[in-house]
């Protein structure tokens, strides 16, 4: 199955005002348009975004979106992503107004997960507030049962809501509408009080207040990975996470060669998306010739706090034949959490072998793979 989103922001926004149309605008740190972008871009069950533009907007969409040309009308920028988008074999296509920047995934997933029995499906708000017809007067009152407020995204099956728009030329309330005219069935699923649509200039501070505050709640978790392998040589020891191990051989290196403790640091630094140990102390550097590994670890530690990040946990598999590593595994952790400060329940050190498959088979070398945790402080 391949699911696309199709963001409209071929508008003019003039009800918002501003010197640029509202999905430029910026709200809570990024443009609009980039708040929407994101909600779908990372969100794991979409495959593909296009955002449909205004011609002379072509500039301003945020980097890396495919964009395509607008219309004259909304409905006539739905038709062109979606012809746009024909022939690609999309199987399911969520259509979203960029100006409801503050969709989120359980909106989104409820609209994919109806799809799965249903041709249309599209997020609604029953009406809560008592319905009255009139100007300056009350005229009259209207039921609100069985009405909705209708919101984005709209979902439908791809093919079927191509061909209704191709056959329902000019202007429609909404995909909806569109796809009901041509016979297809939509259902209901649940709409989200902060999946506002930014149309007045006041609501702007609304997405503001609804976004920051989304940021102040989600943590800022990243995740890195490192991998390293030193080969043995003549000695009577190895340093393995900060210890030292008496051993029939040493581990060689520019440094210390402390395998696992250079595989955790790449994976801060993984985490922090800043490169490796050997961007930051460079093997040709004599000064770090013999260098005890603690230095790049703590390098990594404070980088990560320099950067408003908490390490919050460490594992690391040493994969070697011999030594044993159990006997020394606690030592290991204690010794990491020297270090790094942290308490050392938060830091796991364990081993395995290759079954004497491979270089660390032959006991020709060890590696050693890390992951760690940081989160925003
Ligand atoms: N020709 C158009 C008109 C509207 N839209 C998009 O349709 C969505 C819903 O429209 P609305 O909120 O009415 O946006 P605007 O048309 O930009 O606003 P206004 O009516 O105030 O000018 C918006 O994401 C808008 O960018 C579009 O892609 N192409
Ligand atoms: C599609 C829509 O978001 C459903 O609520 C809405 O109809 C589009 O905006 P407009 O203000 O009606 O153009």
């Amino acid at each position: 199955m391949t699911t696309a989103a199709l963001i409209v922001a071929a508008g003019r926004g003039t009800r918002a005002g501003g010197d640029l149309p509202k999905q430029w605008q910026v709200v809570a740190g990024r443009p609009v348009a980039a708040w929407t972008l994101a909600a779908f871009a990372r969100h794991p069950r979409i495959d593909h975004v296009l955002m449909v533009v205004h011609p002379d907007d072509r500039a301003l969409a945020p980097d890396g979106v495919e964009t395509v040309a607008g219309g004259a009308t909304r409905a006539a920028s739905v038709r062109a992503g979606l012809e746009a988008l024909a022939g690609r074999g999309i199987d399911k296509v969520l259509i979203h107004d960029v100006a409801r920047a503050c969709v989120d995934a359980g909106v989104i997933d409820a609209v994919l997960d109806a799809l799965d029995t249903s041709e249309g499906a599209a997020p609604g708000l029953a009406v809560t507030d008592a319905l009255w017809r009139g100007a300056d007067h009350v005229t009259g009152t209207e039921s609100r049962d069985g009405l909705y407020r209708a919101q984005t995204p709209q979902g439908f099956r791809f093919d079927a809501i191509l061909a209704a728009h191709r056959a329902h030329p000019g202007e429609a309330a909404d995909d909806v509408a569109v796809a009901r005219a041509a016979g297809i069935g939509v259902m209901i699923t649940r709409g989200s009080e902060d999946n506002i649509k930014i149309t007045q200039p006041g609501d702007f501070a609304r997405a503001a207040a609804i976004l920051e505050g989304r940021q102040m709640t989600a943590p800022d978790i990243r995740l890195g990975n490192g991998y390293d392998v030193h080969r043995f040589g003549p000695g009577d020891h190895v340093m393995l996470c900060g210890l030292r191990v008496p051993h029939d051989r040493a581990l060689q290196g520019h440094s210390d060669a402390d395998v696992g403790m250079h595989a955790i640091t790449d994976a801060i630094y993984g985490a922090l998306a800043m490169g490796d140990i050997g961007r930051h102390f460079p093997p040709g550097d004599p000064q770090w010739k013999g260098a005890e590994s603690h230095i790049f670890l703590r390098h990594a530690v404070e980088l990560a706090r320099d950067r408003g990040f908490a390490v919050s946990n460490i594992d690391c598999t040493l994969i070697c034949e011999r030594p044993k590593i159990g006997p020394h595994a606690d030592a290991m952790q204690q010794a990491l959490a020297d270090i790094t400060g942290l308490e050392a329940g938060r830091i796991s050190v364990k081993a395995t072998t290759s079954e004497r498959l491979g270089f660390t088979g032959r006991e020709e070398g060890i590696a050693a793979i890390a992951t760690a945790t940081l989160v925003k402080t």
